[in-house]
């Protein structure tokens, strides 16, 4: 295990126990979407919030699934990961927002295959030449429920960069015309999408020996930097939910029975 408690045999940072946790896991960034997801459960329990991290567990589709919220940023949403890999967890998708590239529009699903490696958190789980690769199974089940989603969606590699306000949003003067040669290169490279924390997360899980994904909802362009607005946000986080949830579900089964 990572480092715990010893006596109470909990994870230092979450504050969960093995039998508190499910079998997969969702991870989310923003701690007040934990409520929301929490409505998509049945049989809730609500962890204690420890450092602003909240976790609930509940039943998906007959499966105990654990959400948890890890802030923004890869250093912290890999020690979420990590400790909930160390509790027993083996199945893990990120969901939340992401800036869109084209031809993804705002509102669209984009789907992690991969991601361009340029945090600096997975260079402490595997040197660069490591891909960050997502698991093929779980995205193979992913694309089935964001196929009866009726919602459009794009699967292709993310960038993931620890600079928001240097590497992915300007502000205004030198960092916009940073960003924007970025962005050039971002077009050149053909990624679908730019986060803070996919990356970091799939060399994490791999090395670990745990599988990961991650499933965003477009919420920036990263051309113009025009932003989703608040009530197509909501509808396209409910519809992340349903697909998140019964993916997870449906993938933690299937890989149970081969484990058991
Ligand atoms: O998916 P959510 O939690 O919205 O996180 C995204 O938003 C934050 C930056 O805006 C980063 O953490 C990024 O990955
Ligand atoms: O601009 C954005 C939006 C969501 N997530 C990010 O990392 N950046």
């Amino acid at each position: 295990m990572t480092k715990q408690d010893e006596k109470t045999n909990t994870a230092w940072y979450i504050g969960a126990k093995r039998d508190q946790v499910g079998s997969g896991a969702i991870l989310v960034g923003d701690p007040a979407r934990i409520g929301r997801i929490a409505e998509h459960l049945t049989d809730v329990e609500f962890l204690p919030e420890n450092r602003g991290l909240r976790t609930v567990t509940g039943t998906r589709n007959g499966q105990r699934i654990t959400v948890s919220a890890f802030g923004m940023g890869a250093p912290i949403a890999t020690i979420v990961l990590h400790e909930l890999f160390a509790l027993g967890v083996r199945s893990f998708l990120r969901i939340g927002t992401a800036m869109a590239v084209p031809p993804a529009k705002l509102g669209d699903f984009v789907l992690a295959d991969g991601a361009l490696r340029a945090e600096g958190t997975s260079n402490t789980y595997a040197p660069l030449g490591f891909p960050a690769m997502a698991d093929f199974e779980l995205n193979t089940t992913l694309r089935q429920h964001l196929g009866r989603s009726g919602r459009t969606w794009h699967a292709g590699i993310y960038g993931t960069y620890d600079g928001f306000y240097t590497e992915m949003f300007g502000l205004s003067g030198q960092s916009r015309a940073m960003i924007d040669t970025l962005k050039q290169d971002i077009q050149r490279l053909g990624l679908i999408g730019t986060d803070m924390e996919t990356s970091a997360l799939l060399v994490a899980a791999r090395v670990l020996g745990a599988s990961a994904s991650t499933l965003c909802v477009a919420t920036v362009d990263a051309f113009s930097q025009e932003k989703i607005d608040d009530a197509a946000m909501a509808v396209a986080e409910r519809e992340l939910f349903e697909v998140a949830l019964d993916s997870i579900a449906e993938f933690a089964t299937k890989k149970n029975e081969v484990t058991s």
